[in-house]
């Protein structure tokens, strides 16, 4: 499958997201530069961690204009998998492709930290390969991340499933405990932790691999026809 790591000036977290969907999947992922205007041909594109356009007016809100956003809004829209990490999730929040919004946290400190999150769905192309009620490892590393949403939104949110991860210890403020939120069609995901810190032992956990290792299966079992490509390949090369 094809992935995309998309790279806004100021992005930090892009070569170590390349790194972990490699060390979970195998697969090599492509950073693409945001002023870029097309994404044809991904699978899946990851807007990572860092501190886009420098934080500056709020976290996301410059990088949302960067022209790659028009590529990344009509991924969504053809039901291609979209993940925002930390700074990701701000964008994608900003570009309205996930409902809310990320507040600076309620103790206004920059938290960097491990943190224990609980598995709220796993029947999301994102989620698949956790249990539910699972607690996991991930790290923090925000300033602006508490989860803010109207009570409509956040009961809707919870009627539909649409609350992917949730804090045990709420470490930021967010509104019921958010930690990562998905949207109506379960195709795009935001998460404030960041998973491609948690794909090895000696980073005290293994935990985010299993969602690289879901948006991988999700994609490949989509497509038996890569398959068919490869037996009429075959084919025609007898
Ligand atoms: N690690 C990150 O992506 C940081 C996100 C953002 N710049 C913040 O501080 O909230």
């Amino acid at each position: 499958m094809k992935w995309a790591v998309i790279v806004f000036p100021g992005s930090n977290c892009d070569q170590d997201t390349v790194l972990g969907i490699r060390r979970a999947t195998g697969d090599e992922a492509d950073l693409v530069w945001h002023q870029e205007s097309t994404l044809d041909g991904y699978d899946a594109i990851v807007l990572p961690g860092g501190f886009s356009y420098g934080d500056y007016l709020r976290s996301g809100a410059i990088a949302r204009f960067s022209p790659v956003m028009n590529a990344v809004r009509q991924a969504a829209d053809e039901g291609r998998l979209v993940l925002g990490i930390c700074n990701g999730f701000q964008v994608l929040t900003e570009a309205r492709l996930l409902p809310g919004a990320l507040l600076r946290n309620e103790n206004l400190q920059f938290r960097c930290e491990r943190v224990a999150l609980e598995v709220r769905n796993n029947t999301s192309p994102f989620t698949a390969g956790y249990h539910l009620g699972e607690v996991i490892h991930i790290p923090i590393a925000h300033g602006e991340g508490r989860y803010h949403a109207d009570e409509a939104t956040l009961a809707d949110l919870q009627a539909a499933g649409q609350i992917a991860f949730a804090y045990q210890h709420n470490p930021n403020g967010s509104l019921c405990n958010i930690a990562g939120v998905l949207n109506a069609k379960g195709n795009v995901l935001g998460l404030m932790p960041h998973p491609e810190r948690a794909v090895a032992v000696w980073m005290g956990s293994e935990d985010g691999i299993r969602l690289f290792q879901s948006m991988h299966t999700y994609v490949t079992r989509q497509r038996p026809s890569v398959v068919q490509e490869d037996m009429q390949g075959g084919v025609h090369a007898g």
